[in-house]
């Protein structure tokens, strides 16, 4: 699990850690880091063309320390200065290594040293960097972002947020960022995650100083950890039945994809209540799954078949009948999935009269909104939860006292009292019809096996997206494709578990 702290913890951290340290010693271990990971990227150090770019503060310092490491081995290292002031320590340092210091005056020559470089290193801002970029960082990061070298962030990318990964205006793409003392929530969350590249951390003592983690990034190891194992015990009630409410005569294709997401995921058994056509086509799908063909909106009585959870939502309508459904499966003992139609549902004056039901139900509740759902959900505009998506899942999270999934880039999960979670897995080609619909059955079929909702909307995220890696090889693919793709996920992910 990788774990991301916020900006005034790290601070904090920093001058505790300080108060033990010899003077400097913090930053030297930092550039130490960047150096050698700077030198892996570059196929010698000796004779190789490397521009730092420095800001004011001690995020240029520690490129300027780097720079000098790498001079001292033989690169031929140039700083372009952003302002008039530079770190003093970094820039007598590199210049004592045969370094060069030049300030940034927005010339030929300077473009110039940048298209030759063969490795860029981003020292303009860091965790100290504020709201967009101004001038002249703005126009070196983006000439930073398109040079041909590869480019290595300091610390964050200059120009993206370190606690939101907010990206206000230019900032720097890099390939590679190399980061200190912990992970800091912008580098995992989109749009900043997309600018961070691969993200390396190095460690500079402060690990004893930190409390717990703003946000965590699990890996696969943490995934399999968490992913039920089916036991030769088991019989398909204890792996867990889920009720899936979704679907109706427009939307019948969602039902489907529902309940196969589920299915495919790995449950006892899918209990579907809905209307005659759309069960019709579940069963002709799913032969496996049981139809409960009482009149949906009477069918609201959830304890035949040892329902363990329910998913409600996708496809399924906004009609009075729908609310009546819904509220009687948010009064019901069962951990509950509430997606697409249900969200809508839940809207309105206050968050609509529904989603009182949502703080005072004791069982498990997962919402699963993309932006647009979070963004009526929280009467806020969709450009802002796509900017700061952390925020916003954590805000509804307080709101409705449950957990929220906010789909997209980035998939996160907030959970009242307990860090975020960074979805490291998906493609941007899961941004079709119908995935949707696919992730709330997979999330449902874990949260029936008994997961708590955090840690089913945790798993569920992170195969969904494995599936959509490993189908098709990259090639653009369909919510039906992810179907296929699941059960490999699954497997891959428990192998994991069996070593
Ligand atoms: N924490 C740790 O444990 C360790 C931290 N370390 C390192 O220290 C870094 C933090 O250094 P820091 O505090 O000096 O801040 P930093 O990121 O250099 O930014 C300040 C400079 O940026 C400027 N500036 C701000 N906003 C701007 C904007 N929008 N557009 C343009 N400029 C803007 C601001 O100018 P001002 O606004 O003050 O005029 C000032 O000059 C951290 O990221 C890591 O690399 C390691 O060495 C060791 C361990
Ligand atoms: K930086």
């Amino acid at each position: 699990m990788h774990s991301a702290h916020t900006v005034s913890v790290v601070r904090e951290a920093e001058r505790a850690l300080m108060a033990r340290v010899p003077e400097g010693a913090l930053m030297r271990r930092a550039a130490a880091g960047l150096a050698a990971e700077c030198a892996g990227l570059l196929p010698r150090v000796y004779g190789a063309g490397v521009v730092l770019l420095v800001g004011g503060g001690d995020n240029g310092g520690d490129a300027l320390y780097a720079g000098a490491l790498l001079a001292s081995r033989g690169a031929s290292v140039r700083a372009l200065a952003a302002g008039r002031t530079v770190h003093e320590g970094g820039a007598d340092a590199l210049r004592a290594a045969g370094g060069r210091i030049l300030p940034f005056a927005g010339g030929a020559a300077e473009e110039a040293a940048l298209f030759d470089a063969d490795l860029v290193v981003d020292g303009l801002v860091g965790i100290g960097g504020r709201g967009g970029l101004r001038e002249p960082h703005a126009a070196l990061a983006v000439l930073a972002s398109n040079a041909p070298a590869r480019v290595v962030a300091v610390d964050v990318p200059s120009g993206v947020d370190a606690d939101t990964g907010e990206v206000a205006g230019p900032a720097v793409r890099a390939d590679t960022t190399v980061t200190f003392g912990t992970h800091k929530p912008g580098l995992f969350v989109d749009p900043g995650a997309e600018r961070a590249g691969r993200v390396r951390l190095v460690d500079i003592g402060l690990g004893p100083e930190l409390p717990g983690p703003a946000l965590v990034r699990p890996q696969a190891v943490d995934i399999a950890a968490l992913l039920p194992a089916p036991g030769a015990e088991q019989d398909k009630y204890r792996r867990g039945v889920l009720g899936v409410r979704a679907g109706s005569d427009p939307y019948r294709g969602a039902a489907v994809l529902c309940v196969g997401g589920a299915l495919r995921t790995g449950v006892g058994m899918v209990r579907f209540g809905g209307g005659r056509g759309v069960a019709d086509q579940v069963i002709g799908r799913w032969p496996e799954a049981v139809a409960d063909l009482r009149d949906p909106q009477s069918s609201t009585d959830l304890s035949p078949g040892r329902v363990a959870a329910v998913v409600i939502g996708p496809g399924r309508g906004t009609h009075p009948a729908n609310a009546d459904e819904l509220r009687a499966v948010l009064d019901s003992e069962v951990p509950v999935l509430v997606d697409a139609d249900g969200l809508t549902l839940l809207t309105g004056g206050g968050g609509g009269p529904l989603s009182a039901l949502l703080r005072e139900r004791a069982p498990q509740t997962l919402l699963t909104p993309h932006a647009g759902e979070l963004s009526r959900l929280l009467d806020v505009d969709r450009v802002d939860v796509e900017a700061r998506r952390l925020e916003h899942a954590a805000r509804a999270a307080d709101r409705f006292g449950c957990t929220v999934l906010l789909k997209g880039s980035t998939t996160v999960i907030a959970h009242p009292g307990a860090p975020a979670v960074a979805n490291p897995t998906g493609t941007p080609l899961l941004a079709t019809a119908g995935t949707g619909d696919v992730l709330s059955g997979a999330v449902g079929a874990l949260m029936a096996s008994g997961l708590p909702a955090r840690e089913a909307a945790t798993c569920g995220a992170y195969l969904h997206g494995r599936a959509a890696s490993l189908a098709r090889g990259g090639a653009p693919i369909s919510a039906s494709d992810l179907l296929d793709a699941l059960p490999l996920a699954v497997a891959e992910v428990a192998r994991g578990r069996a070593v």
